[in-house]
């Protein structure tokens, strides 16, 4: 049944429980076509579990899935007409790199020649052509992986599923990978949805993130707002390193760290006392110690840590709480040294009252 107006993947409050355990509440997403869309959370929030219902390895427990306006809930996963690609490459021992990237076409019996045509072209597109010969142990890492990925779009899908494909690559060539996979995706209007743990790769690759947290979504949105204007400490934490001061509200201003006051970016009056969050790299080390204006702290410099962009400086505040200070390593700039006063300013369009 196709539905009106909607072709991507749509997820409609399902659950998945075994046993008495819920792993997957009540997710409700829309994924249109062509998005790159990124499930991004900790171990064990549902991340897999979501993506192998997506692909139909896994029933619900409750809601549907929708795939290409089609109700897809219970469909047997080679109807539902997606490319995948797992961890740990899983590619076809016994079969050569054209055998592998060919083995979706000859399944469904597609002519030789069209097979033949198909898989050049998406060799072409991993920049594997040359080494249609080889099995996977002639292969490197990075290779193997671009074999599964040729396997995954040779069939044209028009939703591909990826769950830490990169996990096994080391650090350089996981991020050329993110780049062509990206590249890939784009060119051919590819809708993928992509699971990983790793922030950095869901801020590089997504069009959106869902972060996820004790099988719920926490936060969904385009990476730069998931990342500058995080709805809880939990997402605050977990894209990236943040500052987060106690703040109490008296006389209708936001006081913390020995009685500095601060303003946020759309304050919740509402809100008695939460944490004021503001990413390190949005902090300024103060020439001399803190002025009494707004959003500026006293405190001491507890550590230092050269990042080669940037030096990280981990600073104490009046109640013990520390403060993180990424100030870029710009020529001429001192280091200030550990015990040395500091102060710390911000600007309010940076900072948010977050609850907690
Ligand atoms: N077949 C199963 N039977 C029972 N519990 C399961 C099963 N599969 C997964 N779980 C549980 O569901 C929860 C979510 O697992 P899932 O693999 O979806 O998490 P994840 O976010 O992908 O984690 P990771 O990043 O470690 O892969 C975990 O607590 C896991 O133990």
């Amino acid at each position: 049944m196709r539905e009106e107006g909607f072709a991507g993947v749509r997820l409609e409050r399902v659950s998945k429980a075994y046993g008495p355990e819920t792993v997957v509440r009540e997710i409700s997403l829309a994924i249109p076509q062509g998005e790159f869309f990124t499930l991004l959370g900790p171990s064990g929030s549902g991340k897999t579990t979501t993506l192998s219902m997506i692909a139909g390895f896994t029933l619900p427990s409750q809601g549907s899935i929708h795939i290409d306006g089609r109700d897809a809930t219970r469909a047997p996963p080679r109807a539902r007409g997606l490319g995948m690609v797992f961890q740990n490459y899983a590619i076809f021992p016994h079969l050569d790199v054209f055998g592998n990237v060919a083995f979706p076409l000859t399944v469904r019996k597609v002519p030789k020649a069209e097979v033949a045509r198909r898989v050049a072209e998406a060799l072409a597109m991993v920049k594997l052509t040359g080494l249609e010969k080889r099995f996977a142990r002639q292969l490197s890492g990075g290779q193997q992986q671009r074999v599964a990925l040729a396997r995954a779009i040779v069939g044209q899908p028009r939703v591909v599923l990826m769950d830490e494909p990169l996990g096994a690559l080391d650090k350089n060539l996981r991020y050329h990978m993110q780049v062509e996979i990206k590249e890939i995706s784009r060119r051919l209007g590819m809708t993928v949805v992509y699971v990983t743990h790793d922030q950095e790769e869901a801020l590089t690759m997504s069009d959106r993130i869902a972060i996820m947290d004790r099988g719920r979504i926490a936060q969904m949105g385009p990476p730069r707002e998931v990342y500058e204007r995080p709805e809880s400490a939990f997402v605050a934490k977990f894209l990236g390193e943040a500052n987060l001061i106690r703040a109490r509200r008296r006389d209708g201003a936001l006081r913390g760290a020995g009685a500095a006051r601060f303003e946020v970016a759309a304050d919740r009056p509402g809100l008695a006392e939460g944490q004021v969050f503001v990413r390190p790299e949005k902090v300024r080390l103060l020439p001399e110690g803190a002025a009494p204006a707004a959003n500026q702290v006293a405190g001491t410099v507890r550590h230092t840590a050269f990042l080669g962009n940037v030096v990280r400086y981990e600073v104490t505040l009046p109640e013990g709480e520390v403060m993180l200070c990424d100030a870029t390593n710009a020529s001429g700039t001192v280091l200030r040294q550990p015990g040395e006063p500091v102060g710390l300013a911000w600007n309010a369009a940076d900072a948010l009252l977050l609850e907690g």
